[in-house]
C-alpha cells in the first residue's frame, strides 16, 4: 500500500492536537517537528544495514551500520521546511534538497518556482516532506522531479492526507510509499483538507492575516 496511515498513538495524539483553531505558531511548529520525526523513524524502518568492524572498548566488534549512500530529505517549499529540523534529529547526517513550489489558488496547479537537488539521486533514498498532501500535483511533480534526475528509491512523509491525493499519488507513482499521521474526509471546494489542519505554510510561518 503506498500510502500508509501511521497508527502509533503517539502520532495520532500530537495531529490530533495541531487540528486546535486556535493553535499558537510555536505550538504549532513544534508539533509538527514531533510528528516529522516520528513519521521519520516508521518511514526507515527497512533501511539495510551492514555489519563493520569497530574498535571497541572491549576489543574489535561487530557493529550494524545504515548502507548505501546518505539519504537525502527533500522538503518542499515552504510547508516542509516547518518538518525538516524533526526528521534531520533523527537522521543527522543526510543531505538536503529542496523544491520549491506554490499551489495556484484558482487552478489548485503547482508551479515550480525553485529547485536545488544534491547530486548522486541514482544511488540515494529521497524523503520528500510537506506537511500536507491535498490533490497530491505538489507531491507527484517533486516525485517526477526526482525520477528525471535518476532516483529510485523515493519514500514521502506528511501530516494529513485528503483520500483524492491518496488516490492520485497511488495511480501515478505507485512505487512511492508515503506515510502520514492521517488520512481525513475529503477536499473542499478551494482544494483544502477537511477537517485538515489549515494552511500549514501559513501557520509555520506566521503569515495568516
Ligand atoms: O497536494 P496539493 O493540492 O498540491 O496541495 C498541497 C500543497 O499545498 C501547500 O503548499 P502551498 O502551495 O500552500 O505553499 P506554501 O507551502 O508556500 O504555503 C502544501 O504545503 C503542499 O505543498
Ligand atoms: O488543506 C490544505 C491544502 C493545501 N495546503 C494546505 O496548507 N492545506
Ligand atoms: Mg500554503
Amino acid at each position: 500500500m503506498p500510502v500508509i496511515d501511521v497508527k502509533h498513538p503517539l502520532v495520532k495524539h500530537k495531529v490530533g492536537l495541531m487540528r486546535e483553531a486556535d493553535i499558537s505558531t510555536k505550538k504549532f511548529r513544534e508539533l509538527t517537528q514531533e510528528v516529522a520525526r516520528l513519521l521519520a523513524y516508521e518511514a526507515t524502518a527497512d533501511f539495510p544495514t551492514e555489519k563493520v568492524t569497530i574498535e571497541c572498548w572491549s576489543g574489535p566488534t561487530a557493529v550494524d551500520q545504515i548502507a548505501g549512500k546518505k539519504v537525502t530529505v527533500v522538503p518542499i517549499l515552504r510547508a516542509g521546511l516547518g518538518m525538516l529540523d524533526g526528521v534531520l534529529d533523527i537522521l543527522p547526517n543526510a543531505k538536503v534538497s529542496v523544491v520549491g513550489l506554490a499551489r495556484d489558488h484558482e487552478t489548485l496547479k503547482p508551479v515550480n518556482y525553485f529547485d536545488r537537488f544534491v547530486g548522486q539521486l541514482d544511488e540515494r533514498t529521497a524523503l520528500i516532506i510537506d506537511p500536507m498532501l491535498a490533490t497530491a500535483g505538489s507531491m507527484i511533480a517533486t516525485i517526477d522531479l526526482l525520477k528525471a534526475r535518476g532516483c529510485k528509491d523515493i519514500r514521502a512523509l506528511v501530516l494529513v492526507a485528503a483520500p483524492e491525493g491518496v488516490k492520485a499519488l497511488e495511480a501515478t507513482h505507485p512505487d512511492v510509499r508515503c506515510w502520514t499521521a492521517a488520512i481525513d474526509s475529503h477536499l473542499n471546494a478551494q482544494g483544502y483538507i477537511i477537517p485538515g489542519l489549515g494552511d500549514a505554510g501559513d501557520k509555520i510561518f506566521g503569515t495568516k492575516e
